[in-house]
């Protein structure tokens, strides 16, 4: 089975979401020791991972250091995050695969994704990014100009456009590495946003895409069986954060849509997750699922995390 993993960015760091590369180590490490279970019993795997905290984080320091080195923009600091976290990622793989003895090299590609110009989410902006901060500290900077969201319980995130990722662009070194055998980590991020001139040239737009959205692309480009998108928590939930919250577990792509758009999930985390989940399945793929780091292998086998199919 060819199986797509798509790798939360809040769920590659803790709790507190601050990002300490000791953290995302850790998360890496326990990952690709999936990775590596799953190869072991011949599955193929290709991966993908989020990087809200970690661009967020970029961004800050990019601005605090402004008067000292020159700023760069935000798909470049999105650039950045395919490079240190597919470095991260690889160290643990190459590691999870000599404890196996398993003969397998890694690659990470470098991925730009195609958005459209005029797509609606650079004038409202969606994406939540960085660290969470209290009520107050948000407001600070939102009279700097910034837009920042009340995200719940963990606090204030600032959010920033995510446009539609239609294709990615660099499928195709992606796919020839898969043929030539290597695990590869693409599209980080949801690809780095570009948009395409009249002379067809592209050039890189500030944003950032949902890496959930831009897994259900990549999967249909490598021809995935099975989605799996791992994140914080074990299960998709209906009525989040209420008394009478209820995990979900198998349900079709109809009823799926259905809990979608009665509100159950929310916009910026479990909503995209759902709706990649969705479009996956819709475009041929056969089982989608969502589930936490640590159950990526029973994901797999098919005994756990929320499950969509098709009707
Ligand atoms: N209905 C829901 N069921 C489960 N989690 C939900 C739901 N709605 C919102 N969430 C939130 O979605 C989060 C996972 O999304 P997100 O933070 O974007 O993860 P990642 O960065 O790992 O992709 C959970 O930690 C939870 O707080
Ligand atoms: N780009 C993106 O969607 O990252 P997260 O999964 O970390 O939110």
């Amino acid at each position: 089975m060819k199986v797509l993993l798509a790798l939360g960015g809040n769920a590659m760091t803790n709790a507190d979401g601050r990002a300490r590369p000791e953290d995302q180590i850790a998360a890496a490490q326990t990952a690709m020791a999936a990775v590596a279970d799953l190869l072991e019993h011949d599955h193929d795997v290709v991966i993908t991972h989020g990087n809200g905290p970690q661009v967020g984080n970029l961004l800050v320091k990019n601005e605090l250091a402004a008067s000292v080195v020159p700023p760069v923009p935000l798909d470049w600091c999105g650039a950045q995050t395919q490079g240190t976290l597919g470095f991260v990622l690889m160290n643990a793989l190459d590691h999870a695969l000599a404890v196996r003895a398993l003969d397998r090299r890694t690659a990470a590609v470098v991925t730009r994704a195609l958005v459209a110009s005029d797509d609606p989410g650079f004038t409202h902006p969606t994406k939540p990014i960085g660290r969470f901060l209290p009520a107050e500290e948000a407001a600070v900077l939102v009279e700097h100009g910034e837009t920042w969201e009340d995200r719940g319980e963990k606090g204030w995130r600032r959010v920033v456009a995510s446009p539609e990722p239609l294709r990615i662009v660099d499928a195709p070194a992606v796919q020839a590495l898969v043929a030539a055998g290597f695990v590869v980590i693409a599209n980080g991020g949801g690809g780095i946003p570009v948009v395409q001139a009249p002379d067809g040239s592209l050039r890189g737009v500030e944003a950032v895409i949902d890496k959930d959205l831009g897994a259900a692309l990549l999967a249909r480009s490598v021809d995935a069986d099975v989605l799996v998108v791992a994140t914080d928590v074990p299960q998709a939930v209906l009525r989040w954060g209420t008394p009478d919250a209820e995990p979900l577990g198998t349900v079709t792509l109809t009823q799926m849509r259905k809990l979608a758009a009665e509100g159950h999930f929310a916009s910026g985390s479990m909503g995209p997750k759902v709706d990649a989940a969705c479009r996956f399945v819709e475009q041929g793929g056969t089982r989608a699922v969502i589930t936490s780091l640590d159950h990526i292998v029973d994901a797999v086998s098919g005994d756990f995390g929320t499950v969509v199919v098709s009707d």
